[in-house]
């Protein structure tokens, strides 16, 4: 039976491919659900009558549908109008520049400051929409602003205050008062045009001294716990700085010497959770995993982090051990070139067809959700759908969804394409599939990618997150992936480029080749 039928009040029908195109209008559905309700309760259900309760039961799953895909065409009209708002403060702000540097003949520079008062509001005042960094230019102030709110936020202040804080702006190329001109398409004289080129390496600039730092260490290496010692020495006796360590390295610590009684640690992950507002600078002694390590650690904003090389291989991690006094020497003055890390946000819905949004808590990856057939001999069976539209079916091993940092780890084994970590996206790449056909794809950065194990699999799937947590899939269970808010900004040794070309350079040997010599045969 479809929807429509079941529409007694006679609105406008609603037929399943309309739902599965979103183009409902969600009165319509919500009068849909309330004849499915009327009916359902209009029908006396005998316990006996097998038929009768699988019936209701459609009816029912026929109900949710309804109430979900109202709920999502809510959910987007609410953000398609927060992006008009912002659009409209943007423009606003644009013309209000142009007309400023019209007025005074010339350029204002990269940074220019806002008023206290600016600062308390953050945009909500037309009046003075200006950030207090210039339109090149992000405050940790406004970051802080917009992400804290509610009863909690006088106490995340006063603790703010302890915090070292900073601006992040993009240096661009050329022409130093020609920069920006349009932020992204300008439709003024008639034409689309992008945005003027940059390089658009971001750059983080000390407003006030960082003066925590959180160092954080691969276990049970010797070379990392000597050197772990030695740098907290160091940074007391000659930074003054406050230290923070896991519970397990403070216990190293104190077995070597009480001089390390200073360092501070947390008890529970109530502790951990609010890190994020003590810990001005985050430096990693590991590989890649630990740079990951350190990452799911925050849940929610994550300070910059400085990632020193102790593994064998380190795509994330460009600093150099030997050097770490010259390096942290030159972070803590700034300006320091940061890679903005996307993450993916990961939710497993439990039988998704019957629950309503009980979703588990999200999970955030830095490299990628894996989902496999774990020791299952069968092959996967994922229906995936990108926002409403069907994608595909996996029928293979299993998809990895990863990030653009995550593209050099096991997306790259699986065959999908090495991307820039500062390009949004998310990498598509299927792990051995059954079908010559299936080439990995790149999604934008907005879209929201559901993978469904169908009721009809033969076995369960298996989901991991940055190669941890696993997690069984059964029939019926969906995971949500879309781009988390909260990237990894971790501090570059060069820039970004150079530092993701070494990286591959050097850990792949990307595309090494003994040069063909001069002498042999040649075109005239
Ligand atoms: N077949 C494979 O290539 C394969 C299989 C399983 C897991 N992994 C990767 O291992 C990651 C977990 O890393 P771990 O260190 O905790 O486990 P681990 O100790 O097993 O190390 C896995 C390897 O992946 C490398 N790696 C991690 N992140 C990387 C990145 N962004 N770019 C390039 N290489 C990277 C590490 O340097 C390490 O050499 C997973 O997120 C997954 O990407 C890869
Ligand atoms: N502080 C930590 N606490 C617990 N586990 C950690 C911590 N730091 C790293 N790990 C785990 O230890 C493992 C190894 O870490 P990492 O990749 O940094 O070192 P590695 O394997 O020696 O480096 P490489 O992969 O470059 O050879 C990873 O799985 C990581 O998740």
């Amino acid at each position: 039976m479809s929807p429509s039928q079941l529409n007694s009040a006679g609105e406008e029908s609603v037929s399943t491919s309309q739902l599965e195109n979103g183009f409902i209008d969600p009165v319509s559905l919500a009068n849909s659900e309330k004849a499915v309700q009327e009916l359902l309760q209009q029908t006396p259900v005998h316990g006996t009558d097998d038929h009768l309760i699988e019936f209701s039961e459609a009816l029912r799953t026929v109900a949710k549908a309804l109430r979900r895909a109202a709920e999502g065409k809510a959910s987007a009209q609410a953000e398609a109008a927060e992006w008009k708002r912002r659009y409209e403060l943007e423009r606003a702000r644009n013309m209000q520049q142009e007309k400023k540097e019209k007025s005074s003949g010339g350029h204002n520079g990269d940074f220019y400051s806002g008023s206290a008062e600016n600062l308390e509001n953050g945009y909500a005042t037309n009046a003075q929409p200006e950030r207090c960094c210039g339109k090149h230019g992000i405050c940790s102030h406004e970051v802080l602003f917009d992400g804290e709110a509610g009863s909690q936020t006088g106490r995340i202040q006063n603790k703010m205050m302890r915090k070292a804080s900073f601006k992040l702006s993009w240096c661009c190329k050329g022409d130093q008062s020609d920069q920006h001109k349009h932020d992204i398409v300008s439709f003024e004289k008639g034409n689309i045009t992008t945005a003027s080129r940059s390089s658009k390496q971001i750059s983080l600039k000390w407003e006030s001294p960082p003066q925590t730092v959180l160092i954080l260490t691969k276990p049970n290496s010797t070379s990392v716990r000597v050197l772990c010692a030695e740098m907290v020495r160091w940074l007391k006796e000659q930074k003054n700085l406050n230290i923070y360590v896991e519970p397990r390295v403070k216990g190293e610590l104190l077995a070597e010497s009480c001089f390390f009684k200073f360092v501070e640690t947390w008890q529970d992950d109530l502790e951990i959770s609010n890190l994020h507002t003590e810990v001005d600078l985050v430096v990693t002694l590991g590989g890649d995993g630990t740079v990951l390590w350190a990452a799911s650690m925050f849940k929610g904003p994550v300070p910059p982090i400085v990632p020193f090389s102790m593994g064998s291989l380190g795509f994330m991690t460009p600093f150099y051990s030997e050097h770490y006094r010259e390096y942290i020497d030159s972070i803590m003055k700034g300006p320091i070139s940061i890679t903005l890390r996307h993450r993916l946000q990961c939710q497993v819905i439990r039988d998704s067809a019957k629950n309503e949004y009980e979703a588990e808590e999200p999970i955030l990856v830095l490299n990628e959700v894996t989902i496999d057939r774990g020791i299952s001999s069968f092959l996967t069976n994922l229906e995936c759908y990108c926002d409403n539209s069907f994608v595909t079916c996996v029928q293979g091993d299993g998809l990895i969804l990863s990030t653009t940092s995550g593209s050099t780890a096991y997306s790259l084994a699986a065959g999908g394409s090495m991307v820039h970590p500062q390009v949004p996206g998310i990498l598509f790449t299927p792990i051995c599939p059954h079908s010559l056909s299936f080439r990995p794809l790149i999604m934008p950065e907005h879209v929201t990618i559901r993978v469904q194990v169908p009721f009809n699999s033969r076995s369960p799937a298996w989901a991991s997150f940055d190669g941890k947590d696993r997690k069984q899939l059964a029939a019926g269970d969906a995971l949500v992936c879309s781009m988390a808010p909260w990237p990894v900004p971790t501090a570059c040794l060069v820039d970004s480029t150079s530092d993701f070309l070494r990286s591959i350079h050097d850990g792949l040997h990307w595309n090494l080749r003994k040069t063909q010599s001069f002498d042999g045969p040649r075109d005239h």
